[in-house]
């Protein structure tokens, strides 16, 4: 058997870090959107009691550091699977980009396998699965328009936004999530109205939705790292209607709901910017 699965890449409409939590992580409250822009998950039954990874990108690791690899190793030791697989990853995703590339593989491989070995399994029970590797896996098990509270591993389905153009610009640096949170002081930090994000989406308002736009983490990344404060002000330059960093970076994103203004976006970031992406709002 072989199934092929398609991992969407997230964005943060709004995110807002509350505290610092007892076990280490930071207790949450943020909208993410599935955007179109997705890897392709091929996933071929095994006969052998192995998990094998194949992917096209250089930077990945392909084996049990993998999210994919750990997906398939936690259904198997949890369900007694005798039986193996191989996983191949066409990325796409930009790595180590904010846009929760490693986690929407992650929540691919654990849809994929529930069917090919026929467990039965929930959505949500999917999801919990998916909390034990990483906080982003749930919302990438839901994909769509979530509210996304705890460490981000609560996850409740909300309106979707208007299918506009999102301009990505990911510059040359790799960010260290786990970095970013340890350097962010949660007193002085921006902390952007959720609630108010939510009710734009609900009333499908455009404008309130790009005013609403906002991230604790990204002035901490920001101050680490100028190019992504640099990529945001040309963005503004340029007319996009709402700009913000995704996550904890360092992929900045511009909303416009215009095909030249989109051109004119990708045009005039590329040369500032060698990866640069115009796909649509798809949550
Ligand atoms: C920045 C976001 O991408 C926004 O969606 C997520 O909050 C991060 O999700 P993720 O990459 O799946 O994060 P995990 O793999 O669970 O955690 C990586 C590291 O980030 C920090 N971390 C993560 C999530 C969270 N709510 N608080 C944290 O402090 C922890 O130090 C953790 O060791
Ligand atoms: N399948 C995978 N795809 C991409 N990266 C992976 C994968 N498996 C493991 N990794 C590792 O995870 C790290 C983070 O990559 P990823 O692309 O998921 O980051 P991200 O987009 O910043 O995630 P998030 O937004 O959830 O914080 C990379 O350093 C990479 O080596």
């Amino acid at each position: 058997m072989r199934l092929s699965v398609k991992a969407p890449a997230k964005i943060n409409l709004a995110l807002d870090v509350l505290y610092k939590r007892e076990d280490n992580y930071h207790e949450v409250k943020m909208v993410m959107t599935t955007i179109d822009l997705a890897d392709r998950i091929e996933i071929m039954e095994l006969s052998e009691d192995v998990i094998e990874i194949d992917s096209s990108d250089g930077f990945i690791p392909v084996d049990k550091r993998n999210l994919a690899y750990k997906a398939a190793e936690l259904l198997k030791s949890r369900f007694g699977i005798r039986k193996g697989c191989k996983i191949e990853i066409t990325k796409i995703i930009p790595v180590a980009a904010g846009l929760a590339g490693g986690s929407s593989d992650c929540a691919a491989v654990l849809k994929g396998l529930n069917q090919m070995w026929k467990l039965g399994l929930t959505t949500q029970e999917l999801a919990e699965l998916g909390a034990e590797i990483g906080s982003d896996v749930s919302f990438c098990v839901y994909g769509g328009t979530a509210l996304a509270t705890g460490r981000g591993e609560i996850i409740e389905k909300i309106a979707s936004p208007l299918p506009v153009w999102v301009v990505l610009a990911k510059p040359p640096i790799s960010v260290s999530t786990s970095d970013i949170y340890q350097k962010l002081d949660v007193n002085t930090c921006r902390h952007p109205d959720v609630e108010q994000m939510v009710k734009a989406l609900e009333q499908k308002n455009y404008a309130l939705m790009c005013e609403q736009l906002g991230n604790s983490l990204e002035d901490v990344t920001m101050k680490y790292y100028p190019k992504v404060a640099k990529i945001k002000q040309q963005m503004e330059k340029l007319g996009a209607d709402g700009v913000l960093m995704s996550g904890s970076g360092p992929t900045v994103f511009g909303l416009t709901r215009f095909e030249n203004k989109k051109h004119r976006l990708v045009n005039g970031l590329r040369g500032f910017c060698n990866q640069v992406y115009a796909v649509r709002l798809i949550g």
